[in-house]
Order: C-alpha cells, then structure tokens, then sequence
C-alpha cells in the first residue's frame, strides 16, 4: 500500500467495434506486469463476458435483460435505464475508490457499446461528474483507425471525439487502435497538416466532402494540443506510450482542468446558480429515484452478487425480440398495402364518374 499514490480515473470511449474492451484487457494486463494493478470497472450491461478481471461488474447490480423485460424497452433504451439505475448508486463505488486509495494509481471505466448512450445521457453525466469532481480523470477515447482511412469517416470520428470533449471538459486521449492493421501515421499527418488532409479529399466528390474540408478548418484548434498514441490492442504495440499519455493527461487535469473547475464552482455558487448535484462518499444521489414506469428503485434492483450472469437463465422467459421486430414490421407493411389499396380504390373512383361522364 502507498499512501501517496494519487488515483486517475481513466473513461474509456469510443464508437462501436472500436475495440474498448480490447484496449481494456491489453491495458489492464500492461498495468498489472509494470505496476500497481489497475481498479477496472466494467459499466457496459449488455455484454456477454468481459475478458479482464472487473473488480466492479454493472452487470452485478442489474440484469439487462430483466430490465428490458419488466419495462419494455429495446436493447438501447434498456442499457440507458441500467446505466441510470447504476448511477443511482454511484456514490457506492466512489467509496470504493476512496477506500482502495493507495493500491491501485488507475480506475479504468470501460463504457457501453453505443458511445452516446454514455456521452449523451443523464448517468453517463453524472458517473462523468462525480468521478471528476472527486478524482483526477481522464478520458481515452479510442478510434478505429483502419476505418478511419476515409477522410470524411475520420473526420465524423474527430467532430465527435471534438464534441465529447468539450462537453466533458477533460484532458482527452486518443488511441488510435487496430496499428497492427493500418498505421496511424496518416491519421496524425493529416491533423498536424491540413494541406496533406485537402490531398486526401482531393479524390472524394461526394457534396460531403465540401463540409469536411470547412470542418477540418474549425478543428484546428482542437488538435493543436491533442496527446494521440497509436495502439494495437491485439499485439499490446504502442501501450508505452499510451501510458505517457495518460501521466500527460493526469497533469493537464491537475494543472489547467482541476482550477478551472473550481473556479466554474465558485462562480456558480457566487451566482446562487445550481449545480447538478454529484455526491460524495455516503451521500445519496438526488437525481433518479424512479424509473419511467414509475416503479420505486428498491424494486428494480434485481440482483447482487457476481454469479448473476446475465445470459440464459432457465426460469427467465426469453425477449423474444424477433417477435417484436417481425410484428412491428408487419404492421408497417398491412399499413403500406392498406394505404396502397385505398389509395387505388379513391383513383377507381376519380376516374369512374370520369368514363361514364364521356359516354354520355
Ligand atoms: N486487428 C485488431 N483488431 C482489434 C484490435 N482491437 C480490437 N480489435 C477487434 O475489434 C473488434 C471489436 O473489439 P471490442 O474490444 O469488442 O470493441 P468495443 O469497442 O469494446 O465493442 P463494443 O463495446 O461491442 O462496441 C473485435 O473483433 C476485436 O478483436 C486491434 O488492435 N487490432
């Protein structure tokens, strides 16, 4: 135990299949041969297995699947209500990153799939906010670079990498991952050097690529001081200087985040202006206390414990989503025929009184 050893909460982000998980487990297992090990906490409930040891599993908390089923709801909205469950909870887990203080320097936040699920939504706010004000945190936001070769797709990439973090206000990583497929030295050219980026837009045509160059323009300033390292999760290739990053990122926090957050506080206290309330250790989260449906938490709490393992339980009936799917589509098509044949028979009769209008 070291009791200087500063924690950094580190969330990770990154569109779908851009290989968090991946970058995870290859992190984690860096951290565990060079270092204290990490503090991992997986929020994703929708996933099968997770490959690194999670020492906090959402999916121990609450059931996707029950939650989908009790509510209704579809795969995202039911990830979106477990993630607004588990936030109501939250100041558990900061506690237990106070109370594990001094065993491990990193907590790493492995987040959903869906990036906005976690970017957009209230909890994903709130899980953001708590950790920030209690800790220094950084973000890691992974790109695929190997799809990332199109210029307009790499740009989408960098407008949302650009958008998360100014509504985060946080020291920002990216990890350009998948290098043992396509090296990212054409992605770091094309920021450092808005002339070779034009080159490769040169060849595209599409009415999209004229908003493309104009963005690029107003991203300047965004790349100007972005901390990148190319990383291979698969091969563990560019974990160095991944990890130089994240000391990097830590001190921007520490330098330039922490007393501008501060100052933010102070100025709203000044102006008598709420702040979304984050808890501390021991207090209660204020924001959700029910579920749409109007069901008290209490009860949709389903399970605890680490055996509850979200897939094929044998009392659970099984969504049925095909069903769901398969009669929703349905109604749309008696829908289209029904607005088909009607519309038929209204130009049967337009055209009737027409004929025998001419015969006589
Ligand atoms: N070649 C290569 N494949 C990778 C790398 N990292 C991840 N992958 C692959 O990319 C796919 C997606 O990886 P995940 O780690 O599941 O990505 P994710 O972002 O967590 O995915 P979701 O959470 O399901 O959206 C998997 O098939 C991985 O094996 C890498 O560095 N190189």
């Amino acid at each position: 135990m070291d009791e200087d050893l500063q924690p950094v909460c580190v969330i990770v982000l990154g569109m779908a299949g851009s290989g968090k998980t991946t970058l995870v487990n290859r992190l984690t297992s860096k951290l565990y041969s060079s270092g204290p090990p990490p503090y991992v906490i997986n929020l994703d409930p929708a996933c099968i297995e997770v490959p690194y040891p999670a020492n906090v599993d959402i999916r121990d908390t609450v059931n996707y699947k029950e939650v989908m089923k009790q509510y209704g709801l579809g795969p995202n909205g039911a990830i979106v209500t477990c993630l607004n469950l588990f936030s109501t909870k939250f100041d558990q887990l900061l506690a237990l990153v106070k109370k594990n203080q001094g065993r491990h320097k990193y907590y790493i936040f492995d987040t959903p799939g869906q990036i906005e699920v976690f970017t957009w939504s209230a909890s994903g706010n709130i899980i953001t906010e708590a950790l920030a004000s209690t800790f220094p945190t950084v973000v890691i936001y992974v790109m695929d670079t190997v799809r990332s070769v199109n210029p307009v797709t790499f740009m989408s990439n960098m407008l949302y990498a650009c958008s998360i973090l100014y509504k985060s206000k946080l020291p920002f990583v990216i990890a350009m991952n998948k290098t043992d497929v396509v090296a990212h030295d054409f992605a770091v050219e094309w920021m450092r050097d808005f002339e070779s980026f034009e080159e490769a837009l040169d060849s595209e045509t599409s009415y999209v690529s004229n908003l493309t160059r104009s963005m690029c323009l107003a991203l300047e300033d965004f790349y100007k001081d972005l901390l990148v390292a190319g990383v291979s999760s698969t091969t563990g290739d560019g974990f160095g200087e991944l990890l130089e990053k994240l000391v990097a990122a830590e001190k921007e926090f520490i330098e330039i985040y922490q007393p501008e957050r501060t100052e933010e506080e102070a100025r709203s206290k000044a102006n008598n202006t709420p702040k979304p309330k984050v808890t501390g250790e021991g207090e209660e989260m204020p924001l959700i206390t029910q579920v749409p449906t109007g069901r008290e938490l209490a009860d949709v709490f389903l399970r605890q414990g680490s055996d509850d393992s979200s897939d094929g339980e044998e009392d659970e009936e099984p969504v049925d989503k095909d069903a769901i799917e398969e009669e929703t589509f349905t109604d749309f098509v008696n829908r289209v025929r029904q607005e088909k044949s009607s519309k038929e028979k209204s130009a049967k009769t337009i055209s009737e009184p027409q004929a025998g209008g001419s015969s006589s």
